[in-house]
């Protein structure tokens, strides 16, 4: 007998290939508008800063899907998993994930973001234009929502942050003050009743309990130059205030995101680490998780517990 097919919609917020992409990826971003020269060229200093004329940020997120792949297939060999990737502002898009889906036969899927925290502005958005498409092409689609509390998440993030904190050398536990970060968003998905706030704080506090951390707080990073208000307080802010307050050792662990890519590599280590020199203090960021194991067993778990649970 064969083996059921099941199509696997791998989200992502996408990233350009080239410097020449940085331009249509950015006008897809601000939903069409070309951006201004001075925008473009703000945003590509920030790309070559941490690219140096090559592009390993896709390259990333392609051996996440392929490792995700081989992880399904061997934990659960009763089916036979095939990812597909989509993504919100880059090619392919998420409706081509879901097309080449159904070009390969495949009429039962189930859909996962490389993001662990729900909101509207995010998920909600990769999801919604998923389903509309699957429907389209007669493909049954269910999406994992969210997985901010996955065990084997909150253990590959703790274990970071200890190997951190071991590498700030004796005495860290006592005066390492612990930051988590992650994507600030339009303050006005608090009255949306969004749940992407607390979820974030439920992984903060379960990594810095797993990893027995004293002193932590959270803070949001990489905010958008828009007229709106964003949440904050903003990281670089926190930052200010913490040296002011006799802090001198600073970890920062970016818990709403899951890859290197340019919030990690340029705001955190060229702009934070940057601020940090200049307030004299010690500054450290966890690793990402990237191809981590843990990472992908956490999902492949969600992905299973969707297909056979619901
Ligand atoms: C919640 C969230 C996540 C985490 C969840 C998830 O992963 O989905 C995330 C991830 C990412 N955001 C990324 C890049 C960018 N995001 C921008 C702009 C924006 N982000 C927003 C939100 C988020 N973004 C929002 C509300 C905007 C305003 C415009 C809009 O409503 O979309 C801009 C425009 C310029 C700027 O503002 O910097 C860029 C270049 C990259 C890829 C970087 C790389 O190439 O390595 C990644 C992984
Ligand atoms: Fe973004």
């Amino acid at each position: 007998m064969s083996k059921e097919t099941i199509g696997v919609l791998v989200m992502s917020y996408g990233t350009p290939e080239s410097l020449e992409q940085i331009e249509p990826y950015y006008t897809h971003i601000r939903r069409g508008r070309k951006p201004s020269p001075e925008q473009l060229a703000e945003l590509t200093a920030r790309y070559e800063a941490i690219v140096g004329g090559v592009f390993p940020l896709r390259e990333n997120t392609n051996r996440q899907v392929a490792d995700l792949e081989a992880t399904l297939n061997r934990e659960h060999p009763e089916f036979s998993f095939k990812c597909y990737q989509g993504m919100k502002h880059a090619y392919p898009f998420v409706e081509d994930g879901v097309k080449a889906m159904a070009a390969d036969g495949v009429k039962r899927a189930i859909g996962i973001v490389l993001a662990p925290h729900y909101s509207v502005m995010s998920v909600g958005s990769y999801v919604k234009r998923a389903q509309g498409s699957a429907e389209e092409a007669g493909v049954r689609l269910d999406c994992v929502e969210s997985y901010h509390l996955n065990p084997k998440l909150i253990r590959a993030l703790s274990e970071r942050v200890t190997a951190s904190l071991e590498a700030f050398g004796s005495g860290a536990k006592d005066d390492v003050r612990v930051l988590f970060t992650a994507h600030s968003l339009p303050e006005r998905i608090l009255q949306m009743n969004d749940p992407y706030v607390d979820q974030l704080m439920e992984t903060s506090r379960a990594v810095a309990e797993s990893a027995d951390v004293k002193h932590w707080q959270f803070s949001w990073q990489s905010a958008g130059a828009t007229n709106e208000p964003w949440l904050g307080p903003d990281l670089l802010d926190t930052m200010r205030m913490l040296a002011a307050e006799g802090v001198k050792r600073l970890l920062v662990c970016p818990v709403g995101f899951v890859s290197d890519h340019l919030e990690v590599l340029y705001d955190l280590d060229i702009e934070a680490a940057g601020l940090a020199a200049e307030l004299g203090l010690e500054f450290a960021r966890t690793a990402s998780l990237n191809t981590d194991p843990l990472y992908m067993q956490a999902l492949s778990d969600e992905v299973y517990a969707k297909l056979t649970m619901g």
